[in-house]
């Protein structure tokens, strides 16, 4: 299989923009849907941010170099390749603490109507936000396994938040026909785009999405803990109201005065001022996938999870598959189910294959098209089935949880 990756790889499109990240040597990355890699040009721009953006130029930069609209134009970069118009995406916070902005903003949009329905299983943060606004008495929450999910959907539902791409595995929905059914039952749509931004295409508009929020670190490769992206639909630019009414969401920040007046349009998603060195990192992120392109980027995605799937079955391994088989149905990473999944995971981490453990069962394998490789799927297969074959995952060191998994 050696052979044939590294003919895929003198053939792959693709292969030229490997160098423009920092890929650490001795390791096979199969974790960028966590932590993207870094972008080779992010050290210098944040270099010239922090010494002269800031150190030199101090508090002048919010003008000089723009700071005060990082967060709508680094919104506007990521709006295309979310299917969105520029002045509909911003920058900002934790998906966490935009997804407690939309929520709510949904909510006063629904009067009359407290349930906000997600997918029993969704993505941890997602299902507490709206836990959280319950304990304020804000929402009703309702989960419902995502075969259920239309027959959940009645007229008591004022939102349905759901993850496009499941982040553990990696099953992606039909955003049009659910999107067309909360619809039809009055309800709005908020789509998690963290598995799915920067990695598969995604056509917000073109679906009738109302908001979406997204993950900056993941495929945008903006960093630890970078800027999140959120997504509201123009016709609801004067509705759309949300609590954390800080300043910077304000429509006139500098004129100090005692009342709040919202911004228009997403700039109301603001709330304290923006980080600027989060944002400097992650504006470099989005560029990089910008002119890869998504199209060409899910194009090589498919390939490599197909090809990693092959090498697999070529070695006799007999893993239990829980992403979907057909590419098309998934998003950018492959997940296994086996009940010593933790410790194999360590065991392929001490190798250098990097990929992750869901709790209680799962291994997955993220394959973020930018860097990755079709003689990294081929060498990670034959790891893994090492690992399984010699069964060396039973090390006793292996089986130690850490804090962060
Ligand atoms: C689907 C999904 N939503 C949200 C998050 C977390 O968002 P944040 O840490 O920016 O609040 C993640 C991953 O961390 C995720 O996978
Ligand atoms: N954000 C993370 C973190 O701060 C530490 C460890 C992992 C993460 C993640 O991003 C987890 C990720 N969203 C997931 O899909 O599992």
């Amino acid at each position: 299989m050696l052979e044939r990756a590294k003919s895929l790889d003198a053939a792959d499109p693709l292969a030229k923009f490997r160098e423009r990240f920092d890929v650490p040597g001795g390791v096979i990355y199969l974790d960028g849907n966590s932590l993207g890699c870094l972008p080779r040009a992010t050290p210098a721009r944040l270099e010239q941010v922090v010494r002269e953006e800031w150190g030199r130029d101090l508090i002048r930069s919010w003008n000089s170099a723009d700071w005060i609209n990082l967060p709508q134009r680094v919104g506007a970069k990521i709006a295309p390749l979310i299917g969105a118009q520029p002045h509909e995406v911003i920058a900002c916070d934790s998906v966490s603490v935009n997804l407690y902005k939309l929520i709510s903003a949904a909510l006063r949009m629904r009067p009359g109507r407290k349930v906000v329905l997600s997918e029993a299983g969704n993505f941890p943060t997602d299902v507490y936000m709206i836990e959280g606004l319950e304990q304020q008495g804000l929402a009703e929450r309702r989960l419902s396994d995502r075969g259920d999910l239309l027959e959940a959907l009645d007229e008591d539902v004022a939102l349905l938040l759901l993850t496009h791409a499941h982040y553990k595995t990696g099953e992606v929905f039909d955003m049009e026909a659910i999107t067309r059914a909360a619809h039809d039952k009055g309800a709005l749509v908020l789509w998690d785009l963290s598995h799915s931004g920067g990695a598969l295409p995604v056509d917000l508009n073109a679906r009738n999405a109302d908001f979406a929020v997204g993950c900056g670190y993941k495929y945008f490769n903006g960093g630890p803990g970078a800027p999140a992206y959120a997504f509201v639909a123009e016709r609801h630019h004067s509705d759309a109201q949300q609590p954390l009414s800080g300043w910077m969401g304000h429509a006139t920040p500098f004129a100090f005065s005692d009342d709040y007046t919202p911004a228009p349009g997403v700039d109301r998603l603001l709330c304290g001022t923006p980080g600027i060195l989060g944002l400097a990192a992650m504006e470099v992120g989005v560029d990089l996938i910008a002119e890869i392109g998504i199209e060409p980027l899910h194009s090589k995605s498919q390939k490599l999870s197909e090809f990693f799937r092959q090498c697999l079955l070529e070695s006799g391994l007999d893993l239990e598959l829980v992403s979907p088989i057909d590419p098309a149905q998934r998003g950018s990473q492959l997940s296994f189910r086996h009940e010593d999944a933790y410790a194999i995971c360590q065991a392929l981490i001490a190798r250098g294959v990097i990929g992750d453990f869901r709790d209680p069962d799962i291994l997955r394998f993220g394959f973020a098209p930018a860097y990755l490789r079709f003689e990294d799927m081929a060498e990670a297969a034959r790891h893994l089935a090492e690992v399984l074959e010699t069964e060396e995952w039973q090390r006793k060191e292996f089986r130690e949880r850490a804090a962060v998994t």
